[in-house]
């Protein structure tokens, strides 16, 4: 019988999706890869929204393909969101799998590390946030913070006294006030940490970072979870900037070795980038 609030993801239906999981070796290589492996994976609707509008949280998952987002998380060393999400959905960030740590596991076994990338700080967390109270109860594992500026002193000991960890990275001031930091450098630095597979979750901003042709290389596999709505317009969407070649409309970027897998009333799309 599954403990207490776990999820159940049975292996008929891991089968499929492991040729685009981490390869296994990267959690027992001794010496971490030089960068994680990267699954950019996250839920959209039939018009490619991930939210109703932003700061707002939107269950677009199924039963099913909800359980087999858990699964990936288990798959993983950390996963990865935008502050945007942060604030909006106030996640737990931990993997509910029956057995993994805190679900009938030993330890944390299993749980992956939540890293939230707020350059200005702008995420106000407290002991009730989700995955600082996870922590707590070691039901997951503390949230690392990465930041370009100076952490306020009193939430980085509110981190630091769950377990978590603030890295502080480089970033170029825009024009418009934001602090862009390079992902070349998020996942060089996510390595130095030990980290050896990200799942990145989104929100919008980060996922149209990721799948623009600047970073799509840094992309290993992608996995979509496809439910049957319609958002509507104005709500967060997965739509990277345009691309052009010789003054002309190209395709921003596409996936190769496809797979279409139904999974309750939604679909899962799993693919990698050209050249992964
Ligand atoms: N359906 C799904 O699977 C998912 C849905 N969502 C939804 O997405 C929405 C949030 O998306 P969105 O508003 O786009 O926010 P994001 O979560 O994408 O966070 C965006 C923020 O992250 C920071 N950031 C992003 N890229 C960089 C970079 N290269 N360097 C430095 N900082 C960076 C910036 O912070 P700053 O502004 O401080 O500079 C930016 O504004 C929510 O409604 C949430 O519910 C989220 C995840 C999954
Ligand atoms: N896979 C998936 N399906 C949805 O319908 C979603 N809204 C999301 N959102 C992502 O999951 C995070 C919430 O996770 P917890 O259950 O709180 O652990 C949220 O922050 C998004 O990253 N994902």
């Amino acid at each position: 019988m599954a403990s207490r609030g776990a999820l159940v993801f049975l292996q008929p239906s891991r089968l499929p999706l492991d040729p685009y999981l981490p390869p296994a070796s990267t959690s027992q290589q001794q010496q971490p890869p030089p960068k994680p492996h990267l699954t950019l994976t996250f839920a959209t609707s039939l018009d490619s929204n991930l939210s109703l509008s932003p700061g707002v949280q939107t269950v677009l998952s199924g039963p099913e393909s909800k359980a087999m987002t858990h699964y990936l998380r288990s798959k993983h060393d950390a996963i990865l969101i935008g502050v945007g999400t942060a604030i909006a959905d106030n996640p737990s960030l931990n993997c509910r799998i029956d057995g993994v740590g805190g679900y009938g596991g030993e330890g944390l076994e299993g749980q992956p590390r939540p890293v939230v990338l707020d350059p200005k700080g702008r995420w106000e967390f407290g002991p009730e946030s989700k995955c600082i109270a996870l922590a707590r109860e070691e039901r997951g594992k503390a949230p690392w913070l990465i930041v370009a500026r100076e952490c306020e002193e009193g939430k980085r000991k509110m981190l630091e006294s769950v377990g978590g960890r603030v890295l502080q990275l480089p970033a170029s001031e825009q024009e418009s006030g934001r602090y862009a930091m390079d992902w070349r450098e998020i996942m060089v630095c996510l390595a130095e940490q030990g980290v050896r597979s990200v799942m990145v979750e989104g929100g919008g901003s980060v996922i149209n970072e990721l799948l623009s042709p600047k970073y799509f290389d840094l992309v290993g596999s992608v996995i979509v979870t496809i439910a049957p709505t319609w958002l509507g317009k104005d709500g967060v969407q997965v739509c990277p900037d345009a691309r052009e070649e010789g003054g002309k409309r190209i395709p921003v970027s596409r996936l190769r070795d496809v797979k279409w897998i139904p999974l309750g009333e939604d679909v899962v799309l799993c693919g990698r980038p050209n050249g992964n």
